[in-house]
């Protein structure tokens, strides 16, 4: 589904990544996560073909990047990126209708209104939809902009993917574990997600895989239960830690600071 080998990633004299290899398939969940400057973000960026030119190709469904038709390659992949301009002087069913812009040249269809219209109900902003995005609380906005993600993919290709920077920031816990699901209804359906995380226990409770980055470098990739072991994790993080099953679905428990 989705393949690169060997990524490294330099800015001027400063290496970020370094021979990075990731394969993620159909169906999968990959949450990248690592502490603060760990590569995770430019790793997301250079996946999703983002950073130009890089040292190695990157592989979704069989063909580069590159050998993609621009419109058809927005119909099966996205982006969720925290860059989001903070003043955008639209309502909120004009800013999730942007995800739509592939699909329409000046007027949208019924189909565009359907899935803007899903969309703002998935990620619970249907009720601000005429409301101007300017006047929206650090959260709503970033659940338009996950809206405007999801009404992107609203279609009937097979196979899709999509990258998520930090998509829980500012969320309370109610719209964490929502979104979560949404992602994960998304991959159950075939599709794939690429996940930056900071909160290890979402990641173990939702990833199929997780790739732990320390120093621009993979230090474990793996099912949550092998990478989230108390030596990994308290060292990469530098910090104690101790880990136990969770009592109610037996993922790891990560408890820092014990
Ligand atoms: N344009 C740039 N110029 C210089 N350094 C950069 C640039 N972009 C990223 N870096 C550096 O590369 C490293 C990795 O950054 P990146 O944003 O990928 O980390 P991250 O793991 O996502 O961090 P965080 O958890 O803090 O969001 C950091 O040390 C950062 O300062």
């Amino acid at each position: 589904m989705l393949q690169a080998t060997n990524i490294s990633y330099a800015h001027r004299r400063f290496t970020i990544l370094e021979g990075i290899n990731v394969e993620v398939n159909h169906g999968e969940l990959l949450v990248i996560v690592g502490p603060n400057g760990a590569g995770k973000s430019t790793l997301l960026s250079v996946l999703a073909n983002e950073m130009g030119k890089g040292s190695e190709p990157i592989i979704f469904k069989k063909k580069t990047f590159k050998d993609w038709d621009e419109r058809e390659l927005a119909h099966n992949k996205a982006k969720f990126s925290q860059s989001n301009s903070p003043d955008i002087p639209l309502s909120v069913k004009d800013v999730v209708m942007m995800g739509r812009y592939p699909y329409f040249n000046a007027t949208p269809h019924q189909t565009d209104i359907d899935a803007v219209q899903a969309a703002m109900e998935e990620t619970d902003v249907a009720p601000l939809a005429g409301r101007e995005y300017n006047s929206l609380s650090g959260g709503e906005k970033q659940r338009v902009h996950l809206a405007r993600v999801l009404a992107q993919l609203d279609n009937d290709v097979d196979n899709k993917l999509v990258f998520l920077d930090e998509p829980l920031n500012n969320l309370d816990v109610l719209h964490q574990h929502r979104i979560l699901h949404t992602i994960k209804k998304f991959t159950q359906r075939g599709n794939t997600a690429v996940m930056v995380l900071h909160d290890l226990n979402l990641a173990a409770q939702f990833a199929d895989t997780v790739m732990l980055l320390k120093k621009g470098r993979i230090v474990a990739h793996d099912v949550p239960g092998e990478v989230f072991t108390r030596e990994t994790i308290s060292q990469v993080y530098n910090f104690p830690c101790t880990i136990c099953a969770n009592p109610v679905n037996q993922n790891p428990l990560i408890i820092f600071g014990t």
